[in-house]
């Protein structure tokens, strides 16, 4: 197998091959198109499979932790310390960094130990990606209730052949054959005002594919693509679907969410943005203490071929509360900027353990990830205690990332 290094190393044989059939395939293509924002042609420079992306001007803290030189001698993609201008915070006992081109972003290079990421990466595929909260794949398959991870597990143990059948094969309803490009819904941002007609748009199942055929745990597993946190979402619509009540948040996230957003000195990220007007968040970050609770989210299961295109998070009421988001396993380059694609956005690498927080003004800022870097999960994943194997293997080609949301003021009743 060519590895990373080769990759990366223009004298090696394997970059020569790749640059062979880079010419080859894009012959009679520009490098960069006319009419792409500045936001797509970041996304399509990390893209790119060759010439392999240049990580000089992304952002890579980790870097400045002693004690994780080991796992980026290995992981071999490299970013950083100072591709552009950021500022640490004082007197916090975590490193929390903040970006000025970013107003509101923080991160916590190095948040989660070792130990809590294992049990993260646990509880994401054992606890969390299985009803009652719904996954991408529920949507198509009659997933087994113990989920899939633990279908997985015991097909693996006992050797008994499990098949997952596809939702088609009895249902009245199933999906049209699309044809042409996918329809991009173009939600409006959610806010106190418009709660009403959210509420009342109807939101139907989606129809399951006609075309899936039945499969096993074990290949279901590489097409797991998100579980569902709290409060329902509603991919159709772009809304969060209230019918269905409440999900639960885990105690020990919610801990890990709300301790995170103590630990900033918010007074600090904002003493340059003092006239960002916060609308019906009152006095904003200052009441955090009080008025921040975390209620919805999403976990993110990423192959190393996949990405998560520019979108802006604007399903929720609250407009500027903390969303906090948890990177685990292999390293991903975040991209974030401003209110329409048009802003470059700044890259930045996360890895395991590290704790992005987008708030009050960047709370609704372009974003996404148009890379996962192969070969970067840490030692720490690799092997674990007894049972941890499966998941070691599974890591090898995946990135988690935990996004947690607040979409409601505390204390908001809704109107009924
Ligand atoms: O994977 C990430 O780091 C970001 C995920 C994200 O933006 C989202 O789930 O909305
Ligand atoms: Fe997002």
């Amino acid at each position: 197998m060519t590895s990373t290094a080769d990759l990366l190393d223009p004298s090696s044989a394997a970059y020569k091959k790749a640059r062979r059939q880079f010419y080859k395939a894009t012959k009679n293509r520009p490098a960069v198109e006319q009419d792409w924002t500045p936001f797509r042609t970041a996304e399509k420079s990390f893209k790119a499979r060759f010439p392999p992306p240049d990580l000089s001007g992304v952002l890579d803290l980790a870097q400045l932790d002693p004690s994780r030189q080991k796992e980026i001698e290995r992981g071999v993609w490299k970013g950083s310390t100072e591709p552009f201008p950021y500022r640490r915070l004082e007197g916090c006992e975590r490193s929390i960094c903040v970006v000025p081109a970013v107003p509101g972003l923080v991160i916590l290079p190095s948040y989660l130990s070792q130990e809590e990421q294992r049990q993260l990466v646990r509880w994401s595929l054992e606890r969390q990606a299985r009803g009652p909260n719904p996954t991408n794949l529920d949507i198509h398959y009659r997933v087994p209730n113990e989920g899939l991870w633990n279908a997985y597990i015991h097909q693996k143990t006992t050797g008994e052949e499990v098949t997952i059948v596809p939702k088609a094969l009895d249902s009245d309803v199933v999906e049209e054959k699309s044809s042409g490009p996918r329809q991009l819904v173009d939600n409006a941002p959610a806010s106190v005002e418009t709660y009403e007609s959210l509420a009342q748009t109807p939101k139907p199942p989606p129809a399951p594919s006609a075309t899936v055929p039945p499969s096993s745990p074990s290949s279901l597993l590489y097409k797991l693509r998100w579980a569902n946190i709290g409060w329902y979402y509603h991919w159709g619509t772009k809304q969060y679907d209230f019918s269905h009540g409440k999900g639960d948040i885990d105690r020990d996230l919610r801990h890990i969410c709300k301790s995170a957003v103590e630990a900033v000195k918010w007074d600090q990220v904002y003493d340059a943005t003092e006239d960002f007007d916060w609308g019906e968040d009152g006095n904003g970050w200052k009441d955090w203490g009080e008025t921040y609770e975390p209620d919805a989210g999403i976990v993110n299961f990423y192959q190393t071929k996949d990405t998560l295109m520019a979108h802006v998070d604007r399903s929720e009421v609250c407009k500027t509360s903390p969303l906090v988001s948890v990177s685990l396993g292999n390293a991903g380059i975040f991209l974030i900027g401003g209110d329409t694609r048009d802003t470059e956005p700044v890259p930045i690498l996360l890895r395991s353990g590290d704790v992005v927080i987008m708030s009050g003004p960047c709370r609704r800022a372009y974003h996404g990830v148009p890379r996962i870097l192969e070969g970067t999960l840490p030692a720490h994943l690799k092997v674990g205690g007894e049972d941890w194997a499966p998941f070691a293997e599974y890591l090898e080609t995946t990135r988690i990332n935990v996004n947690v949301r607040q979409v409601f003021p505390k204390g908001f009743e809704a109107p009924s």
